[in-house]
């Protein structure tokens, strides 16, 4: 089906200060060098890559009070929040490369904000092998890339959880879990006690992508805006070697085509975060290769025959 998109603002936010091994920094310029704007430009979509955003270094410290690189992750996300609104306000889809997941904070609040003053539903399908559901006080590694989902969801220091100037930003029934395979124990209990939708391996193995991602997708209409947040992790790492918290039993080549076939023919895809790509744990950059493939679905190529 030919489908048309709105514009594309590329963007990349080149730091790992939410992960405690480094690299993922050095994500957006492996995708870029894999082709992605080329590759979405061929799906007839006006792409443009803005350039990256900058911010503090990485200074390599312990966790204070739970957190680590507190100061630095706001900073960050500051800017992530930044440069999305301003794309989606100028009427753009917004496409994140990381960077580490800690960035979804800033994306997500972002668009909830813009979803707010448009009258929009926002539903977000976190693709992901981890939960991301921590807090200061249940992490096991004061890593905020743990942390995104709950300060989304108002659990997190203030600093992290007013970005759109409501909190919390999103609730926990906006949200769609894929691929899901490890929760910490604090973190389980936090997931049940939210009721946050998650289609983890198991389910996946027992009922097939196909229904996990009709049930996720349902309830969307034309005014609903997708934002899809794609950690590589939630692939299986024989296919994706290149992230920092690798995972075994994740999702398969065909089952990720699937995700994105799906969401591309529910046609309210509407911003995306490409994150945790770490070119210096990939191989020959296997990892960037299979995302851009990956997104070339999301935009609409299709190995369908009655297409
Ligand atoms: N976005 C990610 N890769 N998150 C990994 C989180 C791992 C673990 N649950 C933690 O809190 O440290
Ligand atoms: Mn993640």
């Amino acid at each position: 089906m030919q489908r048309s998109y709105p514009p594309v603002s590329i963007f990349g936010v080149p730091t790992d200060i939410g992960a405690s091994k480094r690299g993922a920094s050095m994500g957006p310029e492996a995708l870029r060098v894999a082709g992605l704007v080329d590759a979405i430009a061929a799906r007839g979509v006006d792409v443009r890559d803005v350039g990256d955003v900058s911010g503090p270094r990485n200074p390599v410290s312990a966790p204070v009070d739970g957190y680590r690189h507190l100061d630095e992750v706001t900073a960050w996300n500051r800017s992530v929040f930044d440069v999305s609104t301003r794309e989606l306000q100028a009427g753009r889809m917004p496409i994140l490369l990381g960077g580490d997941h800690c960035l979804a904070i800033g994306s997500i609040a972002a668009v909830a904000a813009h979803c707010r003053s448009m009258g929009k539903q926002l539903r977000v399908l976190w693709l992901d092998a981890h939960a991301d559901f921590n807090t200061h006080e249940l992490t096991p590694s004061g890593n905020i890339h743990g942390m995104p989902v709950a300060c989304l969801c108002g659990m997190g220091p203030t600093v992290l959880t007013g970005f759109g100037g409501i909190t919390p930003a999103i609730s926990p029934d906006q949200v769609r879990q894929i691929g899901i395979r490890s929760v910490d124990p604090g973190e389980k209990r936090l997931v049940q006690e939210h009721g946050l939708d998650i289609y983890d391996m198991r389910y996946i193995d027992e009922v097939g992508m196909r229904r996990a991602m009709e049930e996720a997708l349902e309830g969307m209409d034309a005014n609903t805006h997708l934002h899809v947040s794609f950690d590589v992790d939630m692939l299986d790492p024989a296919i994706a070697p290149g992230t920092g918290t690798r995972v075994p039993g994740g999702v398969n080549y065909r089952e990720a085509q699937l995700i994105m076939e799906m969401v591309a023919d529910s046609g309210c895809l509407g911003s995306l975060d490409l994150v945790e790509i770490n070119p210096a744990l990939d191989r020959r950059n296997a990892t960037a290769k299979l995302a851009v493939d990956l997104v070339e679905s999301l935009f609409g190529k299709s190995t369908l025959m009655r297409d």
